[in-house]
């Protein structure tokens, strides 16, 4: 549907976009997102012909922008960030001028605009002047002069921004519902937008495009690993023996949640001489001898200034827990909770462990009260995409290309 091949954009001051290189298909809706200034305005007002590239080509559904414009431009759709309304025009009067801008032809103007009035939920609304009506419902036409000529492709610039929640959320419907019928580019900051719309993400920092992933697969495009965070019933170093049995198993973490505040979730390595033996035969000693001994292998996080206190209250927590166990507590909520294991358990090479972990515990007696997969969350992945040395881009460019003006 639309192929974008090695495009540049410079401007005079030698920012804009470089070498960018993707391509849509057909029912795609695609989440274009960057931080400001990346080049997402720039991108879409070249895909939608309003600006020449510097270099590069751009196709619509076969037919070259620069060689048929005309032609191209008529299968796109565009909402810029600044819808093009008229004010002083009716809803109705500002779609006829629109469509005869679009050459639809005479005869089916008015069922066309009649049945984007109603797509947009419009209705009632006809012959209000643009101007009284509240940003949500100008956003509604902005969108319905982008699709009232029926274009195969959409291209909307921040579609969302400046609306209150409730508009952002009907916007955000009315263009998973537009999907359906079209391919859609998207630009936004609104993170969780995309993870709500888009079954593809596109992300381009200081010009180029530094990530084009379907958002199932961002975790391993990051080089996430396979982990599980489980909260098992039943005591660490057991729990811990048994899932060391699974073969695809590479690293068992104790978590501990009850690190002081600034240190959430603190990861610590259970020690190896903590033997199951010594906690049947007293818990309480066993525990003590951990603390003392002050032997576990700690995260980078239990290496920062202060943690070395978070592991000692961490480990005298397990150990009071461990006491609590041993003593025949069971039953009371204390001893419910202290009888609870929590773990980030990661496996080897990617490898999917659920089931394993699964039988694994529960023919051991150990019942699963919760298993949930570590992912990466959109926000992690843009952050660490987009927190670059600034400037790099602009040098990269100045080595390679030449400047040209804005078209
Ligand atoms: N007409 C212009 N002349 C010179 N530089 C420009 C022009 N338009 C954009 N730029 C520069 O090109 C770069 C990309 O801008 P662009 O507006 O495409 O970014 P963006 O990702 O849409 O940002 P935002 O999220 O803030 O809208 C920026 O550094 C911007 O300053």
């Amino acid at each position: 549907m639309l192929e974008v091949k090695q495009v540049s954009k410079l401007y005079e001051n030698k920012r804009g976009v470089h070498n960018i290189e993707f391509s849509m298909s057909r029912g795609e809706i695609v989440g274009f997102l960057g931080p400001n200034g990346a080049g997402k305005t720039t991108t879409m007002r070249m895909i939608t012909g309003y600006l020449n590239p510097t270099k590069g080509s751009i196709t619509v559904d076969g037919l070259s922008m620069a060689d048929h414009p005309r032609k191209a431009r008529r299968k796109i759709g565009y909402l810029p960030e600044t819808p093009p309304l008229y004010p002083e025009l009716s809803v109705e009067a500002y779609l006829k001028f629109i469509a005869n801008l679009r050459d639809v032809p005479a005869r089916e103007q008015k069922a066309r605009i009649a049945e984007t009035i109603g797509k947009l939920g419009l209705q009632g609304r006809e012959k209000q002047i643009i101007r009284s009506l509240s940003k949500g419902y100008k956003q509604r036409v902005g969108l319905a002069q982008a699709i009232l000529h029926k274009p195969d492709l959409l291209i909307l610039d921040e579609p969302t921004s400046g609306l209150d929640p409730k508009q952002i959320i009907e916007i955000r419907d009315l263009i998973r519902e537009l999907g359906e019928n079209h391919t859609v580019l998207l630009s936004t900051h609104i993170l969780p937008e995309v993870n709500a719309i888009c079954n593809r993400v596109l992300i381009i920092n200081q010009g180029r495009v530094v990530l084009d992933e379907k958002p199932e697969n961002l975790g391993s495009a990051m080089g996430q690993q396979f982990e599980l965070r489980l909260e098992v019933k039943g005591p660490a170093h057991e729990v811990r023996t048994e899932l060391k049995r699974i073969d695809a198993v590479a690293e068992i973490k104790l978590v501990n949640e009850e690190a002081p505040a600034g240190l959430p979730g603190l990861l610590l390595e259970e020690p190896e001489a903590a033997g199951a033996g010594a906690i049947g035969a007293g818990g309480e000693a066993a525990g003590a001898d951990r603390a003392d001994a002050g032997g576990f292998g700690g995260t980078a996080a239990a290496d920062a200034d202060g943690a070395g206190d978070a592991a000692q209250h961490a480990i005298a927590a397990d150990a009071a827990q461990r006491a609590a166990v041993a003593h025949g507590a069971a039953g009371t909520s204390t001893a419910a909770s202290a009888s609870t294991t929590k773990l980030l358990v990661t496996a080897k090479d990617r490898t999917d462990i659920r089931e394993d972990v699964f039988f694994t515990l529960a023919r051991a007696g150990y019942p699963i009260l919760e298993m949930k997969r570590e992912s990466l969350s959109l926000e992690d992945i843009f952050l660490k995409l987009t927190t670059e040395e600034p400037g790099a881009a602009e040098r990269a460019a100045g080595e390679d290309e030449e400047v040209e003006d804005d078209a």
